[in-house]
């Protein structure tokens, strides 16, 4: 599809020839018709020169996996605490039946896709999160088992992909110098992975409108927010799964991303909107006011 006729010309060619870092998470993958709506943008991003990579979650897909088997696991701050046989299935969910679905239905739009994981050429090197929990406002550390963080990337093979015109598809597993397996948040993943391949644009697909102030009222949607502010509504109105999208979105700022995005990816061409509309769909996170 031609997309100029339809949206803004000016910020379409603005992003041609950029790289647009898509994070695609669990929540936009509930039912076949999302899904190919989320594939079509993605498509006609590649079809008018821009070049998507995409790192994608499986919140869900992990949960049916783990119900399956009767294996409970428990969410801090939004991080699945980990053990090292839920870590196996948690790869089984992400880098095989996720990334495969995704890489297929992109096939069979007529494009080129290549599942990888932070594994795969040794992209990305994974270390264990430390992570710091406030209970009763004393700060305590909680091991969360197999939980990674991004210590370092090696952009080589993603770049190599797109030059021959593949459309990464990346899984948020990786290994660490401790030769051990790490469940990475998606959304940390991708926004390490944005800021690391000098993305134009990094945008993060959920299934609410963006960023909201009153998490169970739709209406109270913030369309522009400052990184600053973001970081001081953590752990207020910022809360559970929201806390790591809006930390991907500073971590991709900070990594030089010119714009972050937190968009509703259940809704039809919200990608398209989002990035080639002056109204926007979503949450747009900047460095400035
Ligand atoms: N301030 C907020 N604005 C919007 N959503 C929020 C906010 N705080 C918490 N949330 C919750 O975060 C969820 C999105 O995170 P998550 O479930 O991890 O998404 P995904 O699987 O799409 O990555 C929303 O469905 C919402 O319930
Ligand atoms: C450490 C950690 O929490 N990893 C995530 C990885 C998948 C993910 O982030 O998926 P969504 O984007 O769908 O939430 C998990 O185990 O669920």
């Amino acid at each position: 599809m031609e997309i100029t006729e339809t949206y803004n010309a000016s910020l379409v060619k603005k992003l041609q020839n950029q790289i647009v870092l898509i994070k695609y998470g669990g929540n936009a993958m509930r039912d076949d018709n999302v899904k190919r709506n989320v594939i079509s943008d993605i498509i006609t991003l590649r079809d008018n020169g821009i070049i998507p990579v995409i790192v994608h979650g499986g919140g869900l897909a992990i949960k049916k996996l783990l119900d399956e088997v009767d294996v409970e696991s428990e969410f801090i701050e939004g991080h699945r605490k980990t053990d090292s046989r839920t870590m196996g299935y948690v790869e089984m969910a992400l880098s095989g039946s996720v990334n495969s679905e995704i890489v297929r239905m992109i096939n069979a739009a007529g494009h080129k896709a290549v599942g990888i994981s932070g594994k795969d050429g040794g992209m990305v090197t994974a270390q264990k999160r430390v992570h710091k929990l406030t209970v009763d406002c004393k700060e305590q550390e909680v091991d969360l088992g197999h939980v990674g963080d991004v210590k370092q990337i090696n952009t080589a093979l993603v770049k190599t992909l797109i030059k021959s015109d593949y459309i990464p598809v990346i899984s948020p597993v990786a290994s660490g110098e401790d030769n051990r397996d790490y469940n990475i948040n998606a959304d940390m993943f991708a926004g390490h992975m944005a800021g690391a391949l000098d993305a134009a644009c990094y945008i993060a697909l959920t299934n609410v409108d963006g960023l909201l102030t009153d998490k169970d009222d739709p209406k109270s949607l913030v369309k522009d927010i400052t990184l600053e502010k973001a970081e001081a509504e953590m752990g207020k109105t910022i809360v559970g799964g929201m806390i790591p999208k809006v930390e991907s979105c500073i971590i991709a700022l900070k990594g030089g991303v010119e714009s972050a995005r937190i968009i509703n990816g259940t809704k039809k061409r919200s990608i398209l909107e989002e990035l080639f509309t002056e109204g926007r769909s979503g949450t747009l996170i900047s460095k400035e006011t």
